[in-house]
């Protein structure tokens, strides 16, 4: 298969700690996997072998990619997160694992998942809207899983609470394929009040030189 080559470096990829009862999810994890591998693109996760998780890391991994995990101390034991794959960074607590999820990270894509997944998705796109960074998010929506959560969304723009600018921080596709290309043709909308903030957090989250924003 012929490799094609990315703007990203590295992708953050958010999903289950579970695999789901359709085997279409674990499908979608472990062929976002190959895409990665395909396009040449490291892998940050939450490390751990558990559930999409494990698929997802074990994919690019196999593919012969870097795969890097960043895991909690408290969480590092064996029995809770399985034998992880490639490089391990231990971290002293959540917020310290996402944040550094982030820096790691030139875009964003959440697969299915629970609490956890939804957390991280909305925070990087909370992240987005403020201007810390500008990477882009994107939503793997297999077989619908997310479509209650974009109808909400939805909703939330149509009463006022969420701009349409900042709803299209969100870019949604079925498939990974497709996912990735749209996240490559991304261009983040400016906003004149949000790119005057000084976040102090940005400098820790700006791309890495090389790497186009
Ligand atoms: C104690 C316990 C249930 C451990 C399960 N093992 C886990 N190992 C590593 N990260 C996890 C684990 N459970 C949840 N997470 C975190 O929460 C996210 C997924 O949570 P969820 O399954 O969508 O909600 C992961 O990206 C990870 O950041």
């Amino acid at each position: 298969m012929e490799e094609t080559k990315s703007r990203f470096k590295r992708i953050c990829v958010f999903c289950g700690s579970s695999s789901g009862k359709k085997s279409s999810y674990q499908e979608a994890a472990i062929e976002l996997g190959k895409e990665l591998v395909e396009r040449r693109i490291d892998l940050v996760y939450g490390g751990g072998s558990v559930g999409l998780m494990g698929l997802v890391s074990q994919a690019v991994h196999d593919g012969g990619r870097h795969v890097l995990g960043i895991i909690p101390r408290t969480l590092m034991p064996r029995e809770i997160t399985g034998e992880t794959v490639g490089e391990v960074r231990a971290v002293s607590d959540m917020h310290q694992r996402k944040a550094e999820m982030a820096r790691q990270a030139d875009a964003f894509i959440a697969l299915p998942g629970g609490y956890g997944t939804l957390e991280e998705l909305l925070e990087v796109i909370t992240w987005a809207q403020l201007g810390i960074h500008r990477k882009p998010v994107g939503l793997l929506n297999v077989d619908g899983y997310y479509n209650s959560l974009l109808s909400f969304v939805d909703k939330a723009v149509d009463e006022g609470f969420i701009s349409p600018a900042a709803r299209r921080i969100i870019i949604s596709a079925p498939a990974a394929q497709q996912l990735v290309r749209q996240l490559e043709e991304y261009v983040p909308e400016y906003d004149e009040i949000t790119s005057k903030l000084l976040w102090e957090e940005r400098l820790n989250y700006v791309q890495e030189p090389g790497v186009a924003t």
